[in-house]
């Protein structure tokens, strides 16, 4: 095991992830800034890394260069958006390093490239980065897996920021799965994602989904499990986003020793 903090890379570097990233990866003793990666022509480019995110100067200049960054770095950590992850998953596994993906709303064709490039770099991918959430999805899955469709639906429920531009999240996605996994079922043949109009009664056995969207809320999630009479809910709220950067460098440095491969935050915080 390496002695030395672990050289990370953080992509974009200016986003609302990437300014919480540079600030965490900063407090943590194990792991320092070495690179920040903006796309070409964004005006943060030049900029000093630290001072995008309130630090102060940290001697980091953003660039537009990745590779030139990743070929000597051991990780990158990666909220950006699906068409930028799968060019940093190419890149990764060309530079042979740890590539923790957090971005959402990718489709089976990304997964599929990110899976590739996971024969040659460590990839750590999941719609969240947080313990709780995490530990959330164990829990739906062993109540979904206790609370059978003849009496109980499963609804998930989310709300985001305004901003954000994928649905249903990538949490709920994560959470959708966990109770098909518990019911033994796929979640892609039994989701209701959109409701509208006359839809008929709720057919037996689906995972429905709803999404809010507004202000500036970091992300609530709760899975309900309604039979007659009763209704479980187990809910997430996230207050603070440095408990998704806390994990991707957890993440980071947990991959740092590992074979190329794809693992998920269950792998590395021994859920699984
Ligand atoms: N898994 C998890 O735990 C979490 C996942 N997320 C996910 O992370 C992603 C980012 O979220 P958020 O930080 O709120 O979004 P932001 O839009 O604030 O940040 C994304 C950043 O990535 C930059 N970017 C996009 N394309 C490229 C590129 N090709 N090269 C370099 N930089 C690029 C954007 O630049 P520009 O503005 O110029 O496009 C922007 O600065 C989302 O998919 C979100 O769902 C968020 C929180 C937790
Ligand atoms: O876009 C966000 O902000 C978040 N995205 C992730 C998701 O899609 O679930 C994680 C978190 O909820 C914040």
């Amino acid at each position: 095991m390496s002695g030395n903090p672990m050289k990370l890379v953080v992509v974009g570097a200016a986003g609302r992830m990437g300014q919480t990233l540079i600030r965490t990866i900063h407090a943590i003793d194990g792991a320092e800034v070495f690179a920040a990666v903006e796309r070409e022509g964004s005006p943060f480019v030049g900029r000093d890394a630290g001072e995008l995110a309130g630090l102060g100067p940290i001697g980091v200049p953003v660039t537009d260069k990745p590779l030139e960054a990743f070929v000597a770095a051991e990780g990158v950590l990666d909220f950006t958006a699906p068409a930028a992850t799968i060019e940093f998953a190419g890149l990764a596994a060309q530079a042979r390093i740890v590539h923790v993906v957090g971005t959402t709303g990718c489709s089976a064709a990304d997964d599929e490239k990110i899976k590739a490039a996971a024969r040659h770099a460590r990839v750590v991918k999941s719609g969240n980065m947080s313990l709780g959430v995490n530990l959330l999805g164990v829990l739906t899955e062993t109540a979904a897996r206790a609370l059978g469709p003849d009496d109980w639906d499963i609804e998930v429920l989310e709300m985001h920021h305004k901003h954000k531009v994928d649905a249903p999240s990538g949490t709920a996605l994560l959470l959708g799965n966990a109770a098909a996994k518990g019911r033994g079922i796929s979640l892609a043949e039994n989701s209701v994602r959109v409701r509208d109009g006359h839809t008929g009664p709720r057919p037996m056995g689906t995972i429905g989904f709803a999404t809010l969207r507004g202000g500036s809320v970091i992300g609530e999630h709760s899975v309900l499990l309604a039979g007659e009479g009763e209704t479980v809910t187990l809910s997430h709220s996230a207050t603070d986003r440095s408990i998704f950067a806390r994990g991707a460098v957890k993440a980071a440095l947990w991959a740092r020793e590992k074979k190329p491969g794809l693992y998920s935050m269950l792998d590395v915080l021994g859920l699984n």
